[in-house]
C-alpha cells in the first residue's frame, strides 16, 4: 500500500512541484496519472522509490515511512520498487541477458539459479530469443521489454511506469501495455504517468489527474479528461 499524506515539495532553485498531496494506494490497483508537463506527475513517481524527498509530508510504503529512511537502508529498499522510464536506460555495452542479470539482487545465489530467473523474466516478456543481443540490436518496444524485465527480476510489489510509451509507435505501445496488464494481474501495483489520451481512454483504470502538483481529480474508471 501507498500513503502520502501532505507532502510539499519544493526543489532547491524554488520551484514548487508538489502542493499538498493527500493519496492511498491499495495493493494491486493500476493507477494512470495524468497532467499537463510540469504538473508533478514524475516528482510524485520519484518519493516512491527516494529518488527524492519531501519537503513536508509523510510518505508510507507498505507501512513504512520512507521519508525517514536512512542512506544505508536505501537500496534494499529500493529492491521493492521495480521503474521503466520512457528512454529505457539499458546499459549499451551489457547484453540483454547481462542488463537483467546486474539488476538481479544476488544473494548466494548458484549461477544456475540466477540464470533460471533472468530466463523466466525474459520469457515473460517474450525476449528469450534475445537474450544475448546487445540494446542497439534491438526496436524500442523490445528495449522497453527488457526494461521491464529487468524492473521485475527482484519481484518488486510496485511497478513505477514514468511515460513508458512515450518513445514507440501506437502499436508498439499496446504491446506494453498488454504485459504491464499482465504483470498487474499477477498483484503487482503499477503506477504510469502517461500523455496517452488514447491509452488512458481504452484501457479504463484509475486516474489521477494532477495540476499545479495538485491532485486535481482521482476516478476509478476514469477519463484522460479535457483539461490536461
Ligand atoms: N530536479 C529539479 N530541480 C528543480 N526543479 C525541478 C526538478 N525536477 C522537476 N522540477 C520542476 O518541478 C515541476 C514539476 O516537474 P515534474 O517533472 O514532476 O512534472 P511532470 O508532470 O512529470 O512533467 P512532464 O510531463 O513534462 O514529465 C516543474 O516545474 C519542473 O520544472
Amino acid at each position: 500500500m501507498i500513503e502520502m499524506q501532505e507532502v510539499y515539495m519544493t526543489y532547491p532553485n524554488g520551484v514548487v512541484a508538489l502542493n499538498g498531496l493527500n493519496v492511498t494506494i491499495e495493493q494491486g490497483e493500476f493507477v494512470y496519472i495524468v497532467g499537463q508537463s510540469g504538473a508533478g506527475k514524475s516528482t510524485f513517481t520519484k518519493l516512491l522509490f527516494r529518488e527524492e524527498i519531501p519537503t513536508r509530508g509523510s510518505v508510507e510504503v507498505n507501512n513504512k515511512d520512507i521519508t525517514s529512511l536512512k542512506w544505508k537502508e536505501v537500496p534494499f529498499f529500493r529492491r521493492n520498487i521495480g521503474v521503466v522510464y520512457q528512454d529505457f536506460r539499458l546499459l549499451p555495452r551489457l547484453t540483454v541477458y547481462e542488463n537483467i542479470a546486474f539488476a538481479l539482487e544476488v544473494i548466494e545465489e548458484s549461477p544456475k539459479s540466477i540464470r533460471k530467473r533472468v530466463m523466466n523474466v525474459l520469457e515473460q516478456v517474450g525476449l528469450k530469443n534475445k537474450a544475448r543481443f546487445i540494446p542497439d540490436e534491438l526496436s524500442g518496444g523490445e528495449q522497453q521489454r527488457v526494461a521491464i524485465a529487468r524492473a521485475m527480476v527482484n519481484h518488486p510489489s510496485i511497478l513505477i511506469a514514468d511515460e513508458p510509451t512515450g518513445n514507440l509507435d501506437p502499436e508498439t505501445s499496446w504491446e506494453i501495455m498488454r504485459i504491464l496488464e499482465e504483470i498487474n494481474a499477477s498483484g503487482t501495483t503499477i503506477l504510469m504517468a502517461t500523455h496517452s489520451r488514447e491509452i488512458v481512454n481504452a484501457i479504463k483504470k484509475r486516474v489521477i489527474a494532477m495540476e499545479d502538483g495538485m491532485i486535481v481529480r482521482d476516478e476509478h474508471r476514469g477519463e484522460y479528461g479535457y483539461e490536461v
